[in-house]
């Protein structure tokens, strides 16, 4: 999880990659008119993400009845939105890809060929609820740093977290 820009897609891939774990790109889970919509520089609504939110938890409970390991990459910027991605999948963890806004928007200026303007940078920030103690399934991991050393400061993570398939 984490705003747009943190790195989800080329974190998430490495990571699936280095647990022998399915990736998943929450953005391709989005209605349409949710991409036109952000495309267009407007911000979604909580309105407009419910029926993302429900495939994607839809997916997380698919990967658990096969006991598949998955790594799905998608925004979850709202603690009620990641309260209904935990209702029936008990084995679902997050990582938090947490920065700073600077470092963020640079990254996002350099990125080519995404929906996703940066001018929306500013309502992911205002939208994301900072997990606190109260979700404590959430491990947070500082974007700052290549992506190996994020990959592997999240698999040291992780593995403290069995439930999800690497060797504790
Ligand atoms: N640790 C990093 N250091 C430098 N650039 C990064 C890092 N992680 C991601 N990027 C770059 O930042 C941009 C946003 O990454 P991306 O994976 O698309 O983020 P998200 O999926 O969270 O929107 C991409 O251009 C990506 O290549
Ligand atoms: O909750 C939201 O406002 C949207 O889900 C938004 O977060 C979008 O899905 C991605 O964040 C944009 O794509 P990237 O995160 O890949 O930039």
């Amino acid at each position: 999880m984490g705003v747009s820009g943190t790195g989800k897609t080329t974190v998430g891939q490495a990571l699936s990659q280095a647990l022998g774990a399915k990736f998943i790109d929450g953005d391709d889970l989005h209605p349409r008119a949710n991409i036109i919509k952000m495309a267009a520089s407007q911000p979604l609504e909580d309105s407009d993400r419910q029926p993302w939110l429900e495939r994607i938890g839809d997916v997380i409970f698919s990967l658990g009845q096969k006991n598949e390991s998955g790594v799905l990459v998608c925004s979850a910027l709202k603690k009620r939105y990641r309260d209904q991605l935990r209702a029936g999948n008990p084995h679902l963890r997050f990582l938090w890809l947490t920065g700073d806004y600077d470092c963020i928007l640079q990254r996002m200026q350099a990125r080519k060929g995404h929906f996703m303007p940066e001018a929306l940078l500013k309502s992911q920030f205002a939208a994301l609820e900072a997990p606190d103690d109260r979700e404590p399934d959430i491990l947070p991991v500082d974007i700052s740093g290549d992506v190996p050393g994020i990959v592997a400061r999240s698999l040291t993570l992780l593995a403290h977290q069995p439930t999800l398939g690497v060797p504790a």
